[in-house]
């Protein structure tokens, strides 16, 4: 951190630091609709004047999501120590204002420890809607700090605009909160606290005055013992709530969500729902409408300007390798992974829509009764589906689970949630053999990787992991409109990290696949690929495949270069099975068979290194891949077996 100042943000989980950090930072950190998004500290920063009139850097750290600051789990542990070690000059402490009491006891727990800090009362939306009303003024004499109500999420443009337009009530309270509480930031910075009532800046750090401490109105602060007497704070903390704020006569968000909930995370409903809903999406993405914008990149890319390169290649004499690298190497293969862009973008829109409204954390509390049965909690539910997207930092994800067991089965099922990287693969096939049953062949994909997952977490806790069951405690926040600011930024960086990738990564594999499948080991330039570098070694691996079915060389390497990277999977069919002689080798058994292997074998480099560093063991790290391969082997050669029998009678529906 390089600012002249830092101020940390602090408060429960799912409190909106994070939507108020991006607001402050001009960041882009991951919003969601449920407790334990943010597991590592962030930091962002912002320009003051100062009174002087000269620019200061002030460093913002967006924290993880605490109750306390007696931390239990790895990610609150970060979020207890740089409060309490770094001694930030500042702390905002976030209080969703709908759940003040709930709150307050951190605030607390700030005051004791001594900190400058100012209590911004998030959600006032939400508390306006209600009717309920808050004397801050009143709040901030009895806390000892300032109260400054804020709505995190009606600080952007766009957002605020659409909310009016849906006929929400934009919070009048809340409209410059953002604006405010910066101000207040930077009126303090500036006095060196001294407009803190409570704080005093000592030589060793915080010191706390407790004769400002304005709480001594009701009740003697300096006898509070904040953990073995806690309920002592609770008493405190029901007062102040009780002086300070009127409820209204609705609870508004809560009623509605309670009148969704009843059909959506229904005891026999939830689960067809849901999968109902992931059918619409994967038809919508592998579907016409996906297929549509893919095939049009298809085109510009295959043929405009692949012809456009050919012409003025040749105009220009360039020599015929060169000619070819381009065309049928980096085109070809970097292509390959673009073309599936649409695909990514439009699964994202509705996961994405999915996790900020809070359907996801339904979705967790209605798969936490499966998975009690297999002593795994709900809880492990979140890094899987965090899984659809990235193993990498859904892997991190399960730093969220307090029980170490669990915490290690989740790492090493995660992997098998079908990554963004593995869709460019999906896409390829469905494209040449089930181009009309998109859908349901993605939902059997998705789906297998969610049962073998499970399964796998069942065997694992009976044997390597074992443990007692921890029960489920995340509590389900209510229903609300995603902050489209964020939304559509994430969405767009998604999309961007995806062809970032392909330019970088997938655009240098895809210039050695191409040299390895054209020359020789003595780099000489072959005219039969089988006899080229990868050729050569594809030939000795093939054979173990031969019982899945894609027993060939081009298929071997392909799985392979994934290791690297899951794009390069298709990069390498691309250019190894050029125009229509993929139908030659494939059929749509084993195109099933290939998929369904994909999705399970041993994920990209990034997250086996990922993956170790979370299992702190090479043992267990390599565990995971080899357990993974395997599995992935067991379970292709089983669809591969029923496909071949059953595919007769199915191919009458399924028609690509
Ligand atoms: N209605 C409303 N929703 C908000 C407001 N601020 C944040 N949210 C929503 O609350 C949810 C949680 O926001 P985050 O910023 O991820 O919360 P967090 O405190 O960072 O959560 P963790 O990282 O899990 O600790 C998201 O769905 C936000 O869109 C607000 O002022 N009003
Ligand atoms: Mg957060």
């Amino acid at each position: 951190m390089s600012g002249k100042y830092t101020i940390a943000l602090a408060g429960n989980p799912n409190s909106g630091k994070t939507t108020l950090f991006n607001r402050m930072t001009g960041s882009n950190q991951k919003v969601g609709n449920w407790p334990g998004v943010t597991i590592e500290k962030k930091v962002g920063s912002y320009v003051k004047t100062s009174s002087g009139g000269t620019k200061e850097t002030v460093d913002v750290v967006d924290l993880p999501g605490i109750y306390s600051l007696t931390p239990y789990s790895a990610e609150e542990i970060i979020a207890r120590n740089f409060i309490v070690d770094e001694k930030p000059d500042l702390v905002i402490n976030i209080i969703d204002a709908t759940n003040l009491e709930r709150g307050l006891y951190l605030t607390f727990q700030l005051k004791k420890l001594g900190c400058a800090a100012i209590v911004a009362l998030n959600m006032m939306d939400e508390v306006e809607v209600n009717g309920t009303r808050i004397d801050f003024e009143k709040m901030s004499k009895l806390l000892g700090f300032p109260v400054i109500p804020i709505s995190a999420i009606e600080g952007s443009g766009i957002s605020a605009k659409v909310a009016k337009l849906m006929g929400k009530h934009t919070s009048s309270v809340a409209k410059d909160g953002i604006k405010k509480l910066v101000e207040k930031c930077n009126d303090i910075l500036d006095h060196s606290y001294k407009n803190v009532p409570g704080y005093v800046p000592g030589k060793a750090g915080y010191q706390f005055d407790h004769t400002k401490f304005n709480l001594s109105q009701l009740k003697n602060a300096d006898e509070i013992d904040f953990d073995e007497h806690s309920s002592e704070v609770y008493d405190l903390i029901t007062k102040i709530v009780a002086d300070t704020v009127k409820q209204g006569e609705r609870q508004v968000q809560a009623e509605r969500s309670k009148k969704i909930d009843a059909v959506l995370t229904n005891k026999w409903l939830g689960i067809p729902i849901f999968l109902i809903i992931m059918l619409v999406v994967f038809q919508l993405a592998f579907g016409a409408v996906g297929s549509f914008f893919s095939d049009a990149i298809d085109v510009f890319l295959n043929e405009t300007l692949a012809g456009w390169v050919e012409g003025w290649f040749t105009s220009a004499g360039v020599s015929d390798w060169m000619l070819d690298l381009v065309i049928n190497g980096i085109i070809a293969g970097v292509g390959g992974v673009l073309t599936f862009v649409p695909q990514i973008v439009i699964l994202f829109i509705f996961l994405t829509l999915m996790e900020d409204t809070g359907y996801m954390a339904r979705v967790a509390f209605i798969m936490d009764r499966l998975f009690k049965k297999i002593g795994l909690s709900g809880k492990s539910f979140i890094p899987m589906i965090m899984g659809f997207g990235c193993s990498v930092p859904a892997v991190m994800t399960a730093r969220t689970l307090d029980n170490e067991m669990d915490r290690k089965t989740t790492i090493m099922i995660t992997p098998f949630m079908s990554c963004g990287a593995r869709l460019p693969i999906y896409g390829f096939f469905i494209a040449a053999f089930f181009a009309a049953n998109a859908g349901i062949i993605m939902l059997f994909i998705y789906v297998l990787g969610v049962i073998v997952a499970i399964f796998s977490a069942w065997l694992l806790k009976k044997t390597v992991f074992k443990g007692p069951v921890s029960p489920f405690i995340m509590e389900l926040p209510p229903y609300r409109m995603p902050d489209l600011y964020t939304y559509f930024k994430h969405i767009w960086e998604k999309a961007r990290g995806f062809i970032i990738r392909a330019g970088t990564v997938i655009f240098a594999m895809s210039i050695v696949i191409w040299f390895f499948q054209g020359y020789s080991f003595s780099f000489q330039a072959v005219d039969d690929p089988a006899e080229s570098i990868f050729g050569v070694i594809g030939s000795i691996i093939a054979p173990i495949f031969g019982p899945l079915g894609f027993g060939d060389w081009r298929a071997a390497d392909a799985l392979m270069t994934g290791f690297v990277a899951k794009e390069a999977v298709v990069s390498v069919l691309e250019i190894l099975y050029p125009g229509d002689s993929l139908l030659s080798f494939f059929t749509p058994e084993i195109a099933l068979s290939f998929m369904v292997f994909c999705l399970l074998y041993l994920p990209c480099l990034v997250a086996f290194v990922t993956i170790k560093r979370e299992l702190n063991s090479w043992k267990l790290g390599i565990f995971a891949a080899v357990y993974q391969t395997v599995i992935a082997y067991v379970v292709a050669f089983i669809v591969y077996r029923i496909a071949l029998v059953a595919w007769p009678f199915l191919s009458v529906y399924f028609t690509g």
